[in-house]
């Protein structure tokens, strides 16, 4: 019964993702002038998602992985799903704060402003965050090695390479403004835990 659960909590979290990001590409029609990095980040984000979504969804549909199954106390799988809500609500809070400056590789637009509102007060990189959550989060989910270390390695790559780059582009971008930013956010780990935490339970006070 908690694996078929957990099972479809998986699916259901594949399924919000990709429908939030399908909002956000369409809503965002604005000119790109940078595009950092274009065939390699191409290359990592294809890879990405197909380590950290498509093959967990083919495995839960198929079996495709079982042999790399694992057995997990109910307690850890309860514990892995609330931590794995927890990426989604993450996930769900950076995009509606970055809106239209999203974009799933390293892009500037026409216009592109610095968000440094609502998660993002906080957090230089709540997406990224959320995404490490989720990708080891569902690996004990779906409790199987396979999804794990594959998501895990494949995620890794292109975080250690993107991040930098990222960092770099937005830096050359807004000069100032950015490193000012820097100084007040944390990248990974929020600035002031208290006053993000008060701020994720009324995240609408601040959007
Ligand atoms: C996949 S999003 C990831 C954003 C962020 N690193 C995160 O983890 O939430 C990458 C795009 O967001 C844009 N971006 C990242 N931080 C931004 C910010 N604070 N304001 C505006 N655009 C930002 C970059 O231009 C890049 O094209």
């Amino acid at each position: 019964m908690l694996e078929k659960i957990c099972n479809t909590v998986c699916l259901f979290g594949v399924i919000v993702s990709s429908v939030i990001r399908a909002k956000y590409r369409n809503k965002n029609k604005s000119q790109v002038v940078m595009d950092t990095l274009r065939r390699r980040e191409i290359i990592l984000s294809s890879l990405t998602l197909i380590a950290t979504s498509a093959l967990p969804v083919f495995h839960n549909l198929t079996n495709l992985f079982q042999p790399f199954s694992f057995d997990l106390p109910a307690v850890i799988r309860i514990f892995a799903l609330f931590v794995f809500l927890l990426g989604q609500y993450l996930f769900i809070l950076a995009h509606i704060s970055l809106g239209t400056m999203w974009a799933p590789r390293l892009t500037i637009r026409k216009d592109h402003k610095l968000i440094r509102h609502g998660i993002y007060r906080y957090l230089r990189h709540p997406m990224y965050l959320a995404t490490w959550i989720l990708v080891v989060s569902q690996g004990f989910l779906l409790s199987n090695w396979g999804i794990l270390i594959l998501g895990t390695v494949v995620w890794a790559i292109h975080f250690f390479l993107r991040i930098g780059e990222e960092e770099s582009m937005l830096e050359q971008e807004f000069g100032r403004e950015y490193r000012d930013y820097k100084e007040k956010s944390g990248s990974l780990i929020p600035s002031n835990t208290f006053k993000f935490l008060a701020f994720l339970f009324q995240p609408w006070k601040d959007w």
